[in-house]
C-alpha cells in the first residue's frame, strides 16, 4: 500500500503536509517556549540572499526617486482616485501607520522593516485601504528595485508628501532593510477579536497608564486610539487622556504628540461615504482572484468620494492638500457638536461654519462639503494641556511647522537606531537626545598595556566579567539602542538598577576609569576588555589558551547626551543570563531568557552557550547560591551541561523560582538553580542543545562558541565599524 492508496472514508485528496497556518505541530503544548523567535528572517526565506541593501541603496539616484515620487502623487489612477487629485494623504496615513506601531518598552514594532507588507498588520482594521496606498507605490519600487526597500519607500512616500504641500521637512534617513515573513517575536495583545473592547488590555479603562505592556493601542488592530471615543463613546476629554499615554509608549511628549495630531490631520481626510458594511474582507482573509486586495467597495463607482475606510467622512481643513495652519483655523475658529457619519460613526460637525471655510468634494470641486473633526481632535481643543500647546502654535506658525518636522523625523526615524546608521544626502547632521548619541572614541592606544594594568586592578574575574554583561545586556536589536558602546552603565540611570549591582559596579569603575584616563581610551572600551580578560582568564584555567578578539572606538557618553527617562525602560527586570531577578514579574523566568536573547539577537544554540558559560563563572546575581553549578568557579568549563545531564543529581522545587539539585543516593544539597536554568534540561530542543556542550568531545567547541557568543554580545552596537 503507498500513499494513493485511499481508505474508504478517508480524506480522497493528498494532504499529506501541514500546508495552512492555522494549526502547527506545537499547537498541543500551547506553553511550550517558542524558540523560533530567535530564528527568524532566515536566509532560506530572503529572495535576494546575502545582498546587502544598506550597500545597495548608497547607489540610488536619490533626486530622480523623490522627482518620482512627487509626480506620482499627483497622477490620479482610475482604480483608485485621488482625493483632489493628490495621493499625499492616503501616503501619509500609510507612513504613520507603518511607523507608528513601534512601542517604547520593548522596541518592537515600527516601519523599519517593511512588516506592513504582511499579516496581521496589512490587514489591521486601523490599516484599511493601506493596501492600495501600497500597490500605487509599485511603479517605483518596480524602477528602482534593488536599490530601495519597500520600508523606506514607504516612509519616503509620506515625507515627500509633506514636502509637496508646502512643509519644510527635517530630513529623511534612507537604510530600513526589508524583511520577507512577518515578525513573529512582536506580541501584539491576547485578544482573539478585531477591535475587542478596550477593557480586556486595561486594569481600569479609566486610568490609561494600567493598560498591559508592551502594547501602545487601545485596542486590538488599532494603531493608536479610537477615533470615535474611548470604547467608541465620544468624550475628548476622556480620549485626550488615552491619546496622551499611546503616544508617551510611542516616546512622544505633550508637545510632539499635539504637533502630530494637528499636524497629520492638516492634510488628507476621512473616509465613510458610505455603507462600511458593504466592504469585503480584508486582504489576508480576501479570495484568492482579489490578488492582496481587501475590504473592497461595490459601491466606489470610480469615484474618490465614495470611499469608505474608517467609516468617519470629511476632511479637517479647508485646503486639505495645503500645509498651512487650516487645522487650527477650524477647530479653534467654530464650536463643534456631534454628529454621524454616512457610515454611522460617531465625529464632530462645525455649528454655522461659513461656505468658504468648507473643503470641496474631493472628486467635485464645483461643490463643497461639510469638514469634521475625530473625538483625538476635538481633544486637542478640550484637553487643557493639548490646547496651551495648540494656543503656542497658533502665535508662532513657524514654531509649529519646526515642532511638526522634527516629530515627524522622530517618529519615522526612531526605530533605526544611532545618527551613524543614517544613509543619504537628506540625513539630519544635527544630534538629537532620542538617538543615544555617543561620540567617537580614541583607537589609537596602548591596547596591551590597558590590559595588563587591568590585570593589575584587584578585580576579579567575575566581577569584571559580570560588569562588561551588564554593560552590554541592555542592548536591543528591536530599536538598536542600549549596548556598551557609550558607557551609559556609569550614568544614572542605569548606574543605579539593582540588577547592575551599585555596590559592585561603582567599586569596578573606580578601578577602571583611571585606567581608562591613563591611556587615552573611552571606559565603554575598558568595560569590555576587563570582560575579555576575565573570559580568557576563565578559559586559561580550563586549559585554553586563547585571546578574545577586540575592536578599540567605543565612545564615552554623558549625562547631557542621556534621555534618563527613555532609558528607564531598558532596565532588565530579569536576566536569566545572570539569573537575577525582580520578584514580582509575571512571565517565568525562561520566558524572560528567551525575551532577553530575541533582543540581543542570539540564536538559541548561542543563548545556550552563553548561559552554561555564565553559570561556571560565578556571575551570579550578588554571590547568590543559585545558578552555580560547578565545584571549579571561575573555570570556563562545561560542568553546567555536564551536572544538568548527569543522573546522579535530581532538581526538587525548593520555593517560588527555585529548585535544589540533590544528589540522588544521599539527598545532599549539591546546588541551587532556578527554572532559567532547569529549561536547558526539560524543554527538548534546548536539552538536545545542552547535550552538545554536555558530551567528552565538545569541551573545545564549547569555548569556541562561547568566545563567539560573548564577542558578538560585546559588540552587538558597534554600528561605527559597520
Ligand atoms: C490621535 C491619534 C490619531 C487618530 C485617532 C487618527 C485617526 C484618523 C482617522 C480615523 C483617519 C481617517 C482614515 C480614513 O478613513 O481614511 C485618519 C486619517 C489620517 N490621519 Fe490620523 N489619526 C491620528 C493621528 C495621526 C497622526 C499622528 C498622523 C500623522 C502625523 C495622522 C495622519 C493622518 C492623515 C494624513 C490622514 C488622511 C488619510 C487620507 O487622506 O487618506 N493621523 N486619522
Amino acid at each position: 500500500m503507498d500513499g494513493n492508496d485511499m481508505g474508504a472514508g478517508k480524506c480522497p485528496v493528498m494532504h499529506g503536509g501541514n500546508t495552512e497556518t492555522g494549526r502547527t505541530v506545537m499547537d498541543w503544548w500551547p506553553k511550550a517556549l517558542n524558540l523560533d523567535i530567535l530564528h527568524q528572517h532566515d536566509s532560506k526565506t530572503n529572495p535576494m540572499g546575502d545582498f546587502d541593501y544598506r550597500e545597495a541603496v548608497k547607489g540610488l539616484d536619490y533626486e530622480g526617486l523623490k522627482a518620482d515620487m512627487k509626480a506620482l502623487l499627483k497622477d490620479s489612477q482610475d482604480w483608485w482616485p485621488a482625493d483632489w487629485g493628490h495621493y499625499g494623504g492616503l501616503m501619509i496615513r500609510l507612513a504613520w501607520h507603518s511607523a507608528g506601531s513601534y512601542r517604547l518598552a520593548d522596541g518592537r514594532g515600527g516601519g523599519g522593516a517593511g512588516n506592513i507588507r504582511f499579516a496581521p498588520l496589512n490587514s489591521w482594521p486601523d490599516n484599511g485601504n493601506l493596501d492600495k496606498a501600497r500597490r500605487l507605490l509599485w511603479p517605483l519600487k518596480k524602477k528602482y528595485g534593488n536599490k530601495v526597500s519597500w520600508a523606506d519607500l514607504i516612509i519616503l512616500a509620506g515625507t515627500m508628501a509633506y514636502e509637496d504641500m508646502g512643509l519644510k521637512t527635517f530630513g529623511f534617513s534612507f537604510g530600513r532593510t526589508d524583511i520577507w515573513h512577518p515578525e513573529i517575536d512582536t506580541y501584539w495583545g491576547a485578544e482573539k477579536e478585531w477591535l475587542a473592547p478596550s477593557d480586556t488590555r486595561y486594569e481600569d479603562v479609566a486610568k490609561p497608564s494600567t493598560m498591559e505592556n508592551p502594547l501602545a493601542a487601545v485596542q486590538m488592530g488599532l494603531i493608536y486610539v479610537n477615533p470615535e471615543g474611548v470604547n467608541g463613546q465620544p468624550d475628548p476629554l476622556k480620549t485626550g487622556a488615552q491619546v496622551r499615554e499611546t503616544f508617551a509608549r510611542m516616546a512622544m511628549n505633550d508637545e510632539e504628540t499635539a504637533a502630530l495630531t494637528c499636524g497629520g490631520h492638516t492634510v488628507g481626510k476621512a473616509h465613510g461615504n458610505g455603507d462600511a458594511g458593504a466592504l469585503g474582507a480584508e486582504p489576508e482573509a480576501g479570495e484568492i482572484e482579489n490578488q492582496g486586495f481587501g475590504w473592497l467597495n461595490p459601491n466606489m463607482g470610480g469615484k474618490a468620494s465614495n470611499a469608505v475606510t474608517s467609516g468617519i467622512e470629511g476632511a479637517w481643513t479647508t485646503n486639505p492638500t495645503k500645509w498651512d495652519m487650516g487645522y487650527f483655523d477650524l477647530l479653534f475658529g467654530y464650536d463643534w457638536e456631534l454628529t454621524k457619519s454616512p457610515a454611522g460613526a460617531n465625529q464632530w460637525r462645525p455649528i454655522d461654519i461659513k461656505e468658504e471655510h468648507m473643503p470641496v468634494d474631493p472628486s467635485d470641486p464645483t461643490k463643497r462639503v461639510m469638514p469634521m473633526m475625530t473625538d483625538a481632535d476635538m481633544a486637542m481643543k478640550v484637553d487643557p494641556a493639548y490646547n496651551a500647546i495648540c494656543q503656542k502654535f497658533m502665535a508662532d506658525p513657524a514654531y509649529f511647522d519646526d515642532c511638526f518636522a522634527r516629530a515627524w523625523f522622530k517618529l519615522t526615524h526612531r526605530d533605526m537606531g544611532p545618527r551613524v546608521r543614517y544613509i543619504g544626502p537628506d540625513a539630519p547632521a544635527e544630534d538629537l537626545i532620542w538617538q543615544d548619541p555617543i561620540p567617537a572614541g580614541a583607537t589609537g592606544y596602548d591596547v596591551a598595556a590597558v590590559k595588563a594594568d587591568i590585570a593589575k586592578s584587584g578585580l576579579s574575574g567575575a566581577e569584571m566579567v559580570a560588569t562588561a554583561w551588564d554593560s552590554a545586556r541592555t542592548y536591543r536589536q528591536s530599536d538598536m539602542r542600549g549596548g556598551a558602546n557609550g558607557a551609559r552603565i556609569r550614568l544614572a540611570p542605569q548606574k543605579d538598577w539593582d540588577g547592575n549591582e551599585p555596590a559592585r559596579l561603582a567599586k569596578v569603575l573606580a578601578a577602571l576609569e583611571p585606567i581608562a584616563a591613563k591611556h587615552g581610551a573611552s571606559v565603554a572600551d575598558v568595560i569590555v576588555l576587563a570582560g575579555n580578560l576575565g573570559v580568557e582568564q576563565a578559559a586559561k584555567s580550563a586549559g585554553f589558551d586563547l585571546e578574545v578578539p577586540f575592536t578599540p572606538g567605543r565612545g564615552d557618553a554623558t549625562e547631557a547626551m542621556t534621555d534618563a527617562d527613555s532609558f528607564s525602560v531598558l532596565e532588565p527586570l530579569a536576566d536569566g543570563f545572570r539569573n537575577w531577578q525582580k520578584a514580582d514579574y509575571v512571565v517565568t523566568a525562561e520566558e524572560m531568557l528567551l525575551d532577553r536573547a530575541q533582543l540581543m539577537g542570539l540564536t538559541g544554540p548561542e543563548m545556550t552557550v552563553l548561559l552554561g558559560g555564565m553559570r561556571v563563572l560565578g556571575t551570579n546575581h550578588g554571590g547568590t547560591k543559585h545558578g552555580v553549578f560547578t565545584d571549579r568557579v571561575g573555570t570556563l568549563s562545561t560542568d553546567f551541561f555536564v551536572n544538568l545531564t548527569d543522573m546522579a543529581y535530581k532538581w526538587v522545587p525548593a520555593g517560588k523560582g527555585v529548585y535544589e539539585i540533590q544528589d540522588r543516593k544521599s539527598g545532599a544539597v549539591k546546588w541551587t538553580a532556578t527554572r532559567a536554568d532547569l529549561v536547558f534540561g526539560s524543554n527538548s530542543i534546548l536539552r538536545a542543545y545542552a547535550e552538545v556542550y554536555a558530551q567528552d568531545d565538545n569541551a573545545g567547541k564549547f569555548v569556541c562558541d562561547f568566545v563567539a557568543a560573548w564577542t558578538k554580545v560585546m559588540n552587538a552596537d558597534r554600528f561605527d565599524l559597520a
